[in-house]
């Protein structure tokens, strides 16, 4: 919807009128172009402002109609009507404008902004491009290398640059509508023909060919396969080379493309499944809107090793005042340094002042008494948790919230170390802590509502992406990522290399493959946790097959390289070799070739030629398949969750939307066939053997993943 009104006399004020973010919807359009006519029949209006309700210009095109049928007046000629009219029009833009809400911004004759807006054109982040005429208008207004910084990243922009660049003609700190109007009235009855942007040629600049040449490879390199990033330089490159019409055609054809493919749909999904999780609900019943989440103003973090450290910036950050505590002074010293490097550096970036006084240091856990909120991170050791739990239970008021940041050790049996259990949670970050958005919240059976609100509510002030998730080895992520990372080695064992795995996982758009990704975080902390796990053990029952553990095909191939002392890349030497310890290249590595080829010989196994889709599909579809699992056992609450966690935890690549929803665009019923194939040929691996969810599924005729729950609790009911 939209309101007319008239203001001061002269002014006819549209409203856009679709809370929360008044996207454009059919109504909302629907709603602009009829009110704009008005204002332009009106004989008694000499100019227009168009302005958002409860201070929101305009959160775009409503993605929600995407997938469904168009419909209501497109876009592009309600802009094109709002450009050409012979009446000025300004946008008073207060909160966002974004992606169509600021093509419609673009299509008025100015625009000004409240210093606290944001501006941007997003839509390559959901699969699109700026396709109703803001590919063609932006690199007009503000120049081809600007334009395609903003269209390419999707990235927001403060008023301050948005008017630095040139995008808005003014940024004030009072009532915007008010302004607005106030300057709609000092141009009415001028001409505004030179404030029509698609009139406009778009600025030169010398050496085109080189610069766009230079942009796409940047671009391509980025994109991990992405189409969208590819298609904004295309389409921008039109607005550079060709009349304005034919650039919009290009804008269209481009736009064609991308509007029905896959990658669309799984950015999309990402954008829905990134808000859904917040609304978090437990098995017990507490949910995300009838639980209470308490205000942290002063928390704790124990063990300064990296995790402790990052999450010490990631709170200072947030402007909660942080006591960091480590018993080893060495330790605590170090850290001190490094908190403080980190939090200046960040400040530097963001041209303010570092918030080095809200952290405080101490080599005594006392200090943590009066904490709201304590985080341990301290090393991955269940004794030695045990012991800081206890003690803490002892030393901490009454109501402090005791989290842990374990990565897969069992959260109920640390609370049991307390006298407190309904206030102990999860709080798993990944490294590093200030950088990375994912944040698990591992609710144990004892947890309340009200811990996992207070824990989720933290998160989200921290900026990261909160996933509430239940309690069992390895939660979520890690649980998944085991399965993934033991077929890597088997196929090691059968015939592949490091970097044909490596190669195959990235072209398909992990940030990293999986053998460079653990030679990153180091092998060592996988090896101590099977040692942990008794797989290590060399005692091993006499006349147990080295490969086999526990009754289950076994591959001790890490366990050998780290008894080597390859520990990744902070030895020099992993799955790769570097140039130095914390050398980040990796090359490959003629010694371990020749110790595979070793390995095999010794072991009887005779390599075979192993083709990329045997590769993907082992990989993939067994971390799939236990994340099946983790929904079946009721560990995670929706697919959502999972891809959620996967996305911006793990660095599957966004445009497949996460593993769940990328079984579902592969076909579940393909992914149990080929599940079953492989378990057929490796009946010694559990993993591989298609879950009772995934054959449930397939059986209820393989609903959309946005379906699945209704699967799930009918499942769950009929037990
Ligand atoms: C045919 C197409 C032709 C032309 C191309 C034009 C394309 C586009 O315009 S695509 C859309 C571009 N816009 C965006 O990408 C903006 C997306 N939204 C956001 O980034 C954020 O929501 C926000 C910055 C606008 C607000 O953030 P915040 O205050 O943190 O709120 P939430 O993100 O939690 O959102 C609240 C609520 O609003 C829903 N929502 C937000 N934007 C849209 C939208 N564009 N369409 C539909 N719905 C939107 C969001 O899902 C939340 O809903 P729930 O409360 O139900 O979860």
């Amino acid at each position: 919807m939209a309101q007319y009104s008239r203001v001061a006399g002269s002014v006819a004020l549209i409203t856009l009128q679709n809370p929360p973010v008044n996207a454009l919807s059919a109504a909302v359009r629907q709603g602009i172009v009829d009110t704009v006519e008005r204002a332009l029949r009106d004989p008694e209006v000499n100019s227009v402002v168009i302005c958002g309700q409860n201070g929101k210009f305009c959160g775009g095109a409503d993605i929600k109609e995407f997938g469904r049928q168009m419909s209501g007046p497109p876009l592009v000629p309600m802009i094109h009507a709002i450009e050409a009219g012979h009446k000025p029009m300004v946008a008073a833009i207060e909160g966002v404008a974004l992606g169509g809400g600021l093509e419609l911004a673009l299509g008025c004759h100015y625009r000004i902004a409240h210093s606290k807006a944001r501006l941007g054109l997003p839509e390559v982040s959901l699969g699109l491009l700026p396709a109703a005429g803001g590919s063609q208008r932006l690199p007009r207004l503000i120049g081809v290398p600007a334009a395609l910084d903003l269209i390419t990243t999707g990235r927001h922009v403060t008023a301050a640059e948005a008017l630095k660049l040139g995008i808005v003609d003014q940024v004030t700190d009072h009532n915007t509508v008010d302004v607005a109007v106030k300057f709609v009235q000092s141009v009415a009855g001028q001409s505004m023909d030179s404030r029509r942007l698609s009139t406009r040629p778009c600025p030169s600049l010398p050496n085109l060919d080189a610069v766009f040449e230079g942009v796409m490879q940047r671009v391509r390199q980025s994109a991990r396969g992405a189409i969208a990033p590819v298609a904004c330089v295309q389409a921008v490159r039109a607005a550079a080379t060709l009349p304005y019409p034919q650039g919009m055609e290009r804008e269209k054809e481009l736009m064609g493309t991308l509007f029905t493919s896959g990658q669309a749909r799984a950015l999309q999904y990402c954008f829905f499944a990134q808000r859904a999780v917040g609304k978090w609900s437990l098995p017990s019943g507490a949910r995300w809107d009838t639980s209470k989440a308490m205000p942290i103003s002063k928390a704790a973090v124990i063990g300064l090793g990296t995790m402790g450290r990052g999450i010490t910036v990631a709170l200072a950050q947030t402007g909660v005042s942080v006591v960091a505590v480590d018993t080893q002074e060495r330790q605590l010293a170090e850290a001190k340094q490094a908190v403080s490097g980190m939090l200046e550096r960040m400040a530097q970036k963001r041209g303010s002042a570092p918030p080095l006084g809200l952290v405080h240091y101490s080599n005594n856990l006392q200090a943590a008494a009066d904490a709201d909120l304590v985080i341990e991170a301290v090393f991955e050791d269940m004794a030695l948790k045990e012991s800081v739990f206890q003690q803490l239970s002892a030393i901490c008021k009454p109501g402090t919230f005791l989290c842990t940041n374990t990565s897969g050790l069992d959260v109920d049996r640390l609370a049991s170390h307390t006298r407190r259990p309904e206030l102990v949670v999860g709080m798993h970050f990944f490294a590093p802590a200030h950088v990375m958005k994912l944040l698990e919240v591992v609710c144990g059976p004892r947890s309340s509502p009200e811990a996992v609100a207070t824990a989720m509510q933290l998160g989200k002030k921290m900026g990261k992406v909160s996933v509430a998730v239940g309690n069992c080895p390895g939660f979520v992520g890690n649980r998944m990522l085991k399965p993934y990372v033991e077929q890597a080695n088997f196929l090691l064992e059968e015939g592949a290399t490091p970097e044909l795995v490596d190669q195959v996982l990235e072209d398909f758009g992990f940030a990293m493959g999986v053998f460079r990704m653990s030679d990153l975080s180091g092998l060592d902390v996988g090896w101590r946790i099977r040692k942990a796990d008794k797989l290590t053990d060399p005692s091993v029952p006499a006349g147990q097959p080295v490969r086999v553990r526990q009754g289950r095909r076994y591959s001790p191939l890490a366990d050998l390289i780290c008894e080597q002392g390859r520990f990744g890349q902070k030895t020099g030497q992993g799955w790769y070799h570097y140039d130095k310890p914390g050398g980040r290249v990796a090359r490959s590595d003629p010694w371990l070739h020749s110790f595979l080829e070793e390995y095999r010989a010794r072991h009887g196994l005779v390599a075979r030629h192993i083709d990329h889709q045997e590769v993907l599909e082992r990989c993939l579809y067994v971390l799939i398949n236990e994340g099946f699992r983790i929904l079946d056992d009721g560990i995670a609450a929706g697919p959502e969750d999972i891809d959620a966690i996967y996305v911006f935890g793990y660095g599957w690549p966004r445009h497949r939307g996460g593993p769940m929803f990328y079984a579902s665009m592969v076909g579940l019923a393909r992914v149990l066939e080929r599940l079953e194939h492989y378990h057929q040929a490796h009946p010694d691996v559990p993993h591989l053997q298609p879950c009772r969810l995934l054959r449930r599924l397939v059986a209820s005729g393989s609903p959309p993943v946005q379906r699945w729950r209704e699967v799930i609790k009918r499942l769950h009911s009929q037990l």
